[in-house]
């Protein structure tokens, strides 16, 4: 047995999460793409299985009310409030992520005006975001006449001004796994007088993001990677409590609606974060999700954040032992405080190589143009299977040498 083994055996005696591993339906794959799809808890069959034979199936529309459906996308906000550092009372489920940024990022432009006047006329956005972001943003700011400004988060500070509506960033970018500074980049935007609206997907169930205590904006999430709620699970929405009642929706819909069974024929907003809804929730998703979130039952963010690190920095290790030097380089910030729960390997031949991995019981992904990308999702992740995935790794790159 190699040293690294030993030490991945150790390290994972020590894993005061490796239990939590026991509640996911996993097998002999070394599963390092839970920042695309998170695995599935053992207990959403069984709880999906409820939603449709009893509570569909036989409640029918009673379900509305005696199963919690009306009101399931303020209560699965609650739960996920605590992971994200918010209070109850902020945070809607419900939507893509992408109509999430849409609806956040044009009631922050709209917020802006109403407190500083249509001087606000630029939108910053970053640069490097995960491209439906980009989409979103540059619509936004045709449909409010803003102009878009691309710019990295390293170029925020010095790109904001009196001319700044609102900026949109990423608090971990998809490709590199960096993590950008949250709580100066949104102090940066205040100060210039903006709005900042963050995307939380590849950070949310990860790290520590502490809304409420860095005083953010808006932001949006998706549920299906580290909340592992399922393949297209419902994303949310966090609006300030204090900035409830300046939110002005650009989708208001009779689930945002003060009265919705009123039918009435002018919009009164909802009090709240409820206002951030709009149509029929998307039920069966997200009641699969609402059971996905019960792993978190007992587990703490600071743990996972703690194991995040260790098993990053292991990955890094084990990379740096088995493969030949020059073969792969590192994308993913070593400083801790700029790593997400990723590592991004910049490799030749990126595609063909992830392909092999994954033929051989490695499973993480390839993003265009030269990126592996490995997430480790710490509630089942352990230090043998970051052991084997960079053995494999290695063997992959020896054996394309040599052909
Ligand atoms: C940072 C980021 N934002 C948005 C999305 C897409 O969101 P959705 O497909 O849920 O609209 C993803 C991944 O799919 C993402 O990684
Ligand atoms: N949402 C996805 C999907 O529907 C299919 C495949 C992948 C995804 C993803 O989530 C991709 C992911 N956001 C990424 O960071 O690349």
């Amino acid at each position: 047995m190699s040293e690294l083994m030993t030490k991945a055996g150790a390290l994972d005696a020590a894993d005061e999460l490796a239990a939590v591993r026991k509640q996911f339906v996993l097998d002999e794959v070394v599963y390092l793409d839970g920042n695309s799809l998170g695995a599935l808890p053992a207990n959403v069959p069984g709880h999906v299985e409820d939603v449709v034979l009893r509570q569909w199936g036989r409640l029918r529309i009673r379900s509305w009310d005696e199963s919690g459906w009306w009101t399931a996308p303020e209560r699965i906000g609650d739960r996920i409030a605590p992971l994200v550092g918010a209070a109850p009372g902020q945070i809607v489920v419900g939507d893509s992520t992408s109509v999430n940024v849409f609806k956040a990022l044009v009631a922050a432009v709209r917020m802006a005006e109403s407190s500083a006047g249509p001087g606000r006329d630029e939108i910053l956005v970053d640069a490097t975001t995960f491209p439906t972001d980009g989409y979103i943003a540059e619509s936004a700011a045709r449909l409010t006449g803003r102009t878009l400004r691309p710019v990295t988060p390293a170029e925020v500070p010095d790109a904001l001004g009196d001319r700044t509506a609102a900026v949109l960033l990423n608090h971990v970018d998809y490709r590199t796994g960096r993590l950008h500074d949250l709580p100066s980049l949104t102090a940066a935007v205040h100060a210039a007088g903006a709005l900042a609206v963050w995307d939380l997907c590849h950070s949310a169930g990860a790290l520590p993001v502490g809304l409420d205590e860095h005083g953010v904006d808006l932001a949006v999430g998706c549920t299906y990677k580290y909340l592992n709620g399922g393949p297209g699970s419902p994303a949310y929405l966090y609006v300030r409590r204090d900035l409830q009642d300046r939110f002005d929706s650009p989708l208001p819909g009779w689930n945002s609606h003060a009265d919705p069974f009123g039918m009435r024929g002018d919009f009164t907003p909802a009090e709240g974060a409820l206002r951030g809804r709009v149509g029929t929730p998307d039920i069966l998703s997200m009641l699969a999700l609402e059971a996905a979130l019960e792993v978190w039952e007992g587990v703490s963010i600071e743990a996972v954040r703690a194991k995040s690190l260790a098993l990053t920095d292991f990955f890094l290790e084990c990379v740096g032992a088995y493969v030949p030097e020059g073969r792969v380089e590192p994308v993913t910030p070593v400083a801790h405080a700029e790593r997400g729960s990723q590592v991004a390997l910049r490799c030749e031949g990126a595609g063909d190589v992830m392909k092999a991995l994954i033929e051989r019981g490695v499973v993480g992904d390839f993003r265009h143009p030269d990126v592996l990308r490995f997430g480790f999702t710490p509630l089942y992740v352990g230090f043998a299977d970051v052991e084997r995935a960079a053995r494999v790794l290695a063997r992959v790159l020896v054996e394309r040498a040599l052909r």
